[in-house]
């Protein structure tokens, strides 16, 4: 599903990355972890194609996104790849589900109203549908970030510290409902993190990047 070779991520002549070689398969799951600044969400963003790929190469679902740029490869990105990022960003001017509705349009696809309220009600936001974002928790935005992510139905879906604005008890239910929407949609789901403490879980599915100095 996807695979990466021999990566390698140049900011200056003194923050050079290399990231080690993993392949997951449809469904899978990997912790990506690491210290702050060994390059895990420059790993996350090349795995997305939000950066360009300088060295090495990432196939998805059998394309080398390497050989995509621009509009080609927001038009995969859309097609096969969620995204939760750290902070959550909507558009406060519009609902929970104009939000969601903008985000299928964006991708090219119809606005599908059940699959809005299928994931809503399934993180358990559906009340906020009508509102604007601005009114939730920070447990709740990020549950609508996951909704967010999924909504166009990727096979690939990677998280940016997902938990990292949530106390303990949010940030565990947020993990498990990532875990488990993505198990029942065949998703494969890379989570970057610094927090060990997920690393139980994860049951050996981890892949450890090294401090750069
Ligand atoms: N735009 C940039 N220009 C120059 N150097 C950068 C840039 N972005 C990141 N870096 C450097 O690249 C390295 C990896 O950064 P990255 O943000 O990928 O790390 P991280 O593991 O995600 O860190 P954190 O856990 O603190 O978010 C760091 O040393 C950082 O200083």
């Amino acid at each position: 599903m996807i695979q990466t070779n021999q990566l390698k991520y140049t900011y200056s002549n003194t923050t050079k990355i290399s990231f080690p070689d993993f392949n997951i398969g449809a469904g899978d799951e990997m912790l990506i972890l690491g210290p702050s600044g060994c390059g895990k969400t420059t790993l996350l963003h090349l795995l997305g194609g939000l950066l360009p790929n300088q060295e090495g190469k990432i196939v998805i679902n059998g394309q080398d996104i390497t050989d995509l740029k621009g509009r080609k490869m927001d038009k995969f990105r859309g097609d096969n790849i969620g995204i939760i990022f750290q902070k959550p960003h909507f558009a406060s001017a519009l609902t929970v589900e104009e939000n969601l509705a903008f985000a299928q349009k964006a991708a090219g696809n119809q606005v599908d109203k059940d699959r809005i309220k299928y994931l809503l009600k399934r993180l358990g936001i559906l009340q906020h549908l009508g509102q604007s974002p601005k009114k939730m928790s920070e447990g709740e935005k990020q549950r609508l970030s996951v909704a967010m992510a999924l909504i166009n139905k990727p096979t690939l879906l990677l998280a940016d510290e997902p938990t990292a604005s949530l106390d303990d008890h949010h940030a565990e239910s947020v993990i498990q409902l990532l875990r488990e929407l993505s198990a029942e949609e065949n998703t494969a789901l890379i989570i970057v993190t610094h927090d060990s403490r997920l690393k139980t879980a994860f049951d050996g599915h981890v892949l450890n990047l090294k401090p750069l100095h």
